[in-house]
């Protein structure tokens, strides 16, 4: 595949320049490269990049730090790249570290590239390493975002998997070779960053490098492939807007007289060496996706796949290539499946190549992405801590400017004043009332507090108020053992649709209402009996009594000796009640039930529904009540009003 290769920044520009010494010692020539950058170090530091091949953008403005797109000049960079040799691309890569800030020009060389070139765009992209910090990761996470929606796909290469491979290689390689001429040969740690990034850079263009060379080849070093993969097929693969993982790996032939004389073996030596190929291409696919991948991933989370193998072409097992393939096939989640051979003469390495497209689970890509999340939120609470600080700091400027210029200004703020002055300020009716706790008005029970305590009702117990911190006008009766406590305040009535509770709960222990005054020698108790009314003693005491309804009159003897003060919620019937009930009798009303009277004149009716007196007359006849007659006889004569002297109950 011909390619055009576009190096941004320093990680860019460094991995084009390794891809570039690639193809021109392959001698394939498939690759045109660019280096764009504003370091002019990292620049002059490529090693095979014609110079011509650098572009170079000063940072005029370096005191203000200036964005990067505003030091790249797009228009100038198409220029160059309009007057390099494209005509024969069949795709253009764009290189780039994530987390850097040249990357932040790749959407608009981008959007430049689309509309001067019609083949796809690939970026190569490198994931920084963690020890770079959480800014690094959460911008290259912000960077990854950007390019996944504006490129054909996405190559991904992790700095930080490579990295930890290097290091651990090199400290195998440090046990093994203890000897001193082992020592010097041993692999460099890569504890010099250009050292270690030229390892990586290295390992990255055997990985792409060899990908970008499939289907093309030169005169004298490739031999015909048995299964031949073109450009087409490798650009199909990688597209589709997703990312791409490319598993590498190799392994180097026995070489030497050893090795010839085994070629020269019987036939069963030649079965058991076909046998040992094409194991080795099975090992060697397993290495290259479980291990040498550019970025750990997910395989079944790979919408399509390209198996690739290369190598001398004696060496490259069609028996082991298959059986690669349907293990591929049947492990991605997708359906696309291509594969192919790459013979290579002049080798002593076999080498395959296995591109996974369109992942989706990629656990480093999860990573970076966590990672934003956390940095933006420390960036948040910084922000937050940063304001909170500025404010308290203003704030306390404001106070010391404010201690200074404030005069005591004590005129009008009531203060202590002596007792000749109090005395004078409550006679003119100035001074503020004692403060007295929030009281219910509704009831005062004048003789019921202090030391009058024996004169309370001991059906009773009026709960400490010192567990209640402030009068919330609730009534409660005590909870059953194991049961819940009726508050009795939010409910209209004592009604039969309650259960009735059993006689021990109103026992001497049984009821509770709760004391309202705010101190125990407080002569006043109050609470909201807005809607329950007190059963008569009598009824209490009874077997299965009930409350009834409509049942608004307290029983005096409730209080008795105490002095009732009914509220609003209290509305104590007129003495003339049953006088106007009388009257609307005459009229032709319904009569009123018998538990009406039974309310006032014997203390609770029995519960349920209570059958309406017929009136047999219906209103037209007079019921004659003769001990009513005599009563209402003795009313004349106290009183000359003559209120109701037509009804009469029998
Ligand atoms: N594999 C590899 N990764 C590199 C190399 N140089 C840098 N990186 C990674 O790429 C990321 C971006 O670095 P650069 O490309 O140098 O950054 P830049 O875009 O030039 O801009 P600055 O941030 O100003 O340096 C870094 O955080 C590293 O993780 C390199 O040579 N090889």
């Amino acid at each position: 595949m011909r390619v055009l290769a576009i190096g941004l920044g320093g990680a860019g520009s460094r991995v084009v320049d390794q891809l570039y010494d690639h193809d021109q010692r392959s001698r394939v020539y498939c690759m045109s490269a660019v280096a764009i950058d504003i370091d002019p170090n990292s620049l002059l530091q490529l090693r095979h990049l014609p110079n011509p091949a650098r572009i170079f953008f000063p940072r005029v403005d370096i005191v203000d730090h200036a964005h990067v797109t505003d030091v790249i000049d797009i228009e100038e960079v198409m220029t160059r790249l309009q007057s390099m040799d494209t005509m024969e691309i069949d795709a253009i890569l764009l290189c780039c570290g994530l987390g850097g800030s040249v990357i932040d020009i790749a959407p608009l060389i981008i959007a430049e590239i689309r509309k001067s070139y019609v083949e796809p765009i690939f970026a190569l992209a490198i994931l920084p390493c963690l020890e770079e910090g959480k800014r690094v990761s959460a911008k290259a996470a912000d960077d990854l975002d950007a390019l996944q929606g504006l490129v054909d796909a996405v190559i991904l290469f992790d700095n930080e998997t490579w990295s930890q491979k290097i290091k651990a290689a090199a400290a195998a390689a440090g046990t093994e070779n203890t000897s001193v001429m082992g020592q010097l040969r041993q692999i460099p740690a890569g504890s010099d960053p250009r050292t270690h990034y030229n390892m990586l850079n290295e390992r990255i263009a055997r990985q792409i490098g060899l990908l970008l060379r499939a289907g093309e080849f030169n005169e004298s070093g490739l031999d015909v492939a048995e299964v031949v993969l073109d450009a087409g097929e490798v650009l199909n693969t990688l597209k589709g807007n997703g990312f791409v993982a490319v598993g590498y790996a190799t392994e180097r032939l026995p070489t030497g007289w050893l090795n010839i004389f085994h070629r020269r073996q019987s036939l069963k030596d030649f079965i058991q060496g076909s046998q040992e190929k094409a194991a080795r291409i099975i090992s060697l696919a397993k290495k290259a996706v479980y291990e040498d991948v550019s970025v750990p991933c997910d395989l079944t989370s790979a919408d399509k796949a390209l198996v690739l193998i290369a190598g001398p072409s004696a060496e490259l097992s069609m028996k082991g290539f298959q059986t690669v393939r349907k293990w591929i096939d049947r492990s991605i989640a997708g359906l696309e499946m291509r594969s192919g051979d790459y013979p290579v003469k002049s080798t002593s390495f076999v080498g395959i190549i296995i591109v996974l497209s369109g992942l989706t689970n990629i656990p480093r890509v999860e990573e970076i992405r966590d990672i934003r999340t956390e940095y933006q939120l420390e960036c948040e609470e910084e922000r937050l801590r940063g304001e909170e600080e500025a404010r308290l700091r203003e704030e306390e400027e404001a106070l010391a400017a404010g201690a200074v210029s404030e005069v005591p200004d004590d005129a009008g703020v009531p203060g202590f004043a002596s007792p000749l002055e109090s005395a004078y300020l409550e006679e003119i009716g100035y001074m503020a009332e004692p403060t007295t706790p929030e009281k219910d008005e509704m009831i005062s029970l004048p003789g019921s507090g202090g030391s009058d305590r024996k004169r309370r009702d001991d059906t009773i117990v009026m709960l400490p108020k010192a567990e209640k911190k402030q009068d919330d006008g609730v009534v409660a009766l005590p909870p059953k053992p194991g049961g819940k406590e009726i508050d009795l305040t939010g409910s209209a009535s004592v009604t039969s649709s309650v259960p009735a509770p059993k006689n021990s709960t109103f026992g001497l222990k049984g009821i509770a209402i709760e004391k309202t005054g705010p101190k125990d020698d407080a002569v006043t108790y109050s609470t909201s009996l807005k809607s329950v009314q007190r059963p008569k003693d009598g009824s209490l005491s009874a077997d299965a009594s009930t409350l009834e309804r409509g049942m608004q009159r307290p029983k005096e003897g409730v209080f008795t000796g105490d002095h009732v003060t009914l509220g609003q919620g209290m509305q104590r019937p007129k003495d003339s009640l049953f006088e106007e009930a009388g009257l609307h009798m005459r009229e032709g009303a319904p009569l009123p039930k018998d538990g009406s009277l039974g309310q006032i004149g014997r203390g609770l009716a029995r519960p349920g529904p209570h059958p309406k007196e017929v009136d047999p007359s219906r209103g037209k006849l007079e019921v004659i009540d003769a001990a009513a007659r005599q009563k209402n006889r003795d009313e004349e004569k106290r009183s000359d009003d003559d209120t109701d002297g037509g009804i009469t109950w029998l």
